[in-house]
């Protein structure tokens, strides 16, 4: 598990180290960080690093600093470095003078830059930082668009410049990176906005101790495996805990099929289904124990409701009913619907070890979704006191009691139709087996998004389309790694 923390709070945790080190000590630790991850780039691309040209897109800021630091440094190992000047008048001046010092060039005008960006083997974004406010201006746009024309990779300092380090918006036109090197900490556009920056290096630069506890963690594959419940030698099927899945209808049976059979694959034990759905789900999976009402499921130690439930009166029943219970609960899709219409319902679930995984769109019907994904789910979560698992790229879960974490997915292969009723069954299997919900939707996350990468095939290569039954059948393969990595 690692921490991610906001711009604000980086800062706020710099200060106590820049008053105690000499002038520039940080930044410099900063920019050979920078030029290390920039060496090994250019090695790995090009086979050396001598002669290779880089271009540093350098802001007004520190982030621009940082930038014409690190072309000192590059300089200094034989790279023939340009520096762009974005606002000339207000260059870093000590970077600026190191890097003149070094026989770097500098440039000023764009046309230049786009010329000399054509040519580069590299390009450094050291554009705009955490002092960024709202994306790209049209004379930095022109040069990242360059940079994507030719092809020519680029680096990024601390964040992609035109993404919000807060939120990891994009702007109209922002910088694509092909990696990121951060200071400090890691900031949650590089978990909210993963794809963009390529993989993150993190360079401490000592701010460990004036850190605050971390606003939001990240789930590592031991941290999953670790709490991935599996039978032990005094256990039978009703002691790991036994879903029950109210789900599905007439007219959505594939819904009950995919979120039944996922909670199979997640868990030993015991699978209940109740609804409408019954013939189909005993087809589909003989071993799940099927009837037609949530009455005569029998005992279940946690229940998914929702996929394919339907909206009506029937629904909003079978909701109730299932929130009376009082075990854990896993609401998806009609069931969030269902929370957004009825404040009866919502009293129902609130204080309770209650789930809930909307999109974005079913997000709206129960709180309001800013560009803030983050804090949106922190609200949602505090307000309706259950647990948020707001889908996307990046997942985020949010916990009432203030704990979030964020899964960026690695890949976009789930966004296909089923795919988030199988993401229910794991998620309820998980609550069943006695995870708290913050875990449960956490491990739920993760897993899910392995297994569209396995069902994908990524592993091996590009990867191709996967349909939601592939990443149910995938979940095998995504426990079993998860499980492998446990330390
Ligand atoms: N404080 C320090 O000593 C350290 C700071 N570090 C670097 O400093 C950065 C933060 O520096 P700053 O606070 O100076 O802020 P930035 O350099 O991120 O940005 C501020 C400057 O960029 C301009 N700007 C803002 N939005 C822009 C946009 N959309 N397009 C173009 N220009 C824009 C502003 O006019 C301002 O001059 C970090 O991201 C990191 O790279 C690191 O060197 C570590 C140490
Ligand atoms: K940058």
């Amino acid at each position: 598990m690692y921490g991610v923390w906001t711009p604000e709070q980086v800062r706020a945790a710099e200060e106590p180290v820049l008053a105690r080190t000499p002038e520039g000590a940080l930044m410099r630790r900063a920019a050979r960080g920078v030029a290390q991850v920039a060496l090994a780039e250019l090695e790995r691309r090009t086979g050396g690093v001598a002669g290779c040209r880089v271009v540093v897109l350098a802001g007004a800021g520190n982030n621009g600093g940082d930038g014409l630091w690190a072309g000192y440094e590059l300089r200094r190992r034989g790279v023939a470095v340009t520096a762009v000047l974005l606002s000339p008048d207000r260059a870093h001046p000590a970077g600026l003078a190191a890097l003149r010092r070094q026989k770097g060039r500098t440039l000023s005008d764009v046309e230049h830059g786009v010329a000399a960006v054509d040519g580069a083997d590299l390009v450094l974004d050291a554009i705009v930082g955490t002092g960024a406010r709202g994306g790209l201006r049209p004379e930095a746009a022109t040069l990242a668009r360059a940079a994507a024309v030719a092809g020519v990779p680029v680096l990024a300092v601390d964040t992609p410049s035109g993404i919000d380090p807060l939120t990891g918006v994009p702007g109209d036109e922002f910088v694509d990176a092909a990696a990121t090197v951060t200071f400090g900490a890691r900031k949650p556009v590089h978990v909210l906005a993963a794809p963009r920056c390529g993989p993150v290096t993190l360079v401490d630069i000592g701010l460990g101790p004036e850190l605050p506890p971390a606003p939001v963690q990240v789930l590592d594959a031991a941290d999953v495996g670790e709490r991935w419940p599996v039978p032990g030698p005094g256990d039978d099927k009703y002691t790991q805990g036994v879903v029950g899945v109210a789900a599905g209808s007439a007219t959505y049976p594939g819904a009950a099929v995919l979120a039944s059979g996922a909670a199979a694959l997640a868990t030993s034990g015991m699978v209940r289904y109740a609804g409408s759905a019954a013939h189909e789900v005993r087809a589909a999976w003989p071993e799940v124990v099927a009837t037609d009402t949530v009455g005569e499921a029998g005992r279940v130690q946690a229940w998914v409701v929702g996929p394919g439930l339907g909206t009506d009166d029937a629904g909003a029943g079978t909701l109730a009913e299932v929130l009376d219970a009082g075990l854990p609960v896993l609401a998806d899709a009609d069931a969030v619907t269902l929370l957004g219409q009825h404040a009866e319902l919502r009293e129902k679930a609130a204080g309770h070890p209650v789930l809930i995984t909307p999109h974005a769109g079913e997000f709206g019907r129960v709180a309001q979704l800013t560009d803030d994904r983050v804090d949106s789910a922190r609200r949602a979560a505090a307000d309706l006191g259950v647990t948020v698992l707001l889908k996307g790229n990046a997942t985020v879960v949010a916990d009432p009691d203030g704990r979030v974490l964020v899964h960026p997915a690695g890949s976009a292969w789930l966004a296909t139709a089923g795919s988030g009723d199988v993401l229910s069954g794991v998620a309820g299997a998980l609550l069943a087996a006695g995870l708290d919900p913050w875990w449960a939707g956490g491990c739920a996350a993760f897993v899910h998004a392995r297994a569209a990468d396995v069902g994908a095939g990524a592993a091996d290569g590009p990867g191709s389309p996967v349909p939601a039954s592939h990443v149910q059948a995938a979940l095998p393969r995504a426990i079993r790694e998860v499980r492998g990595a446990i330390r």
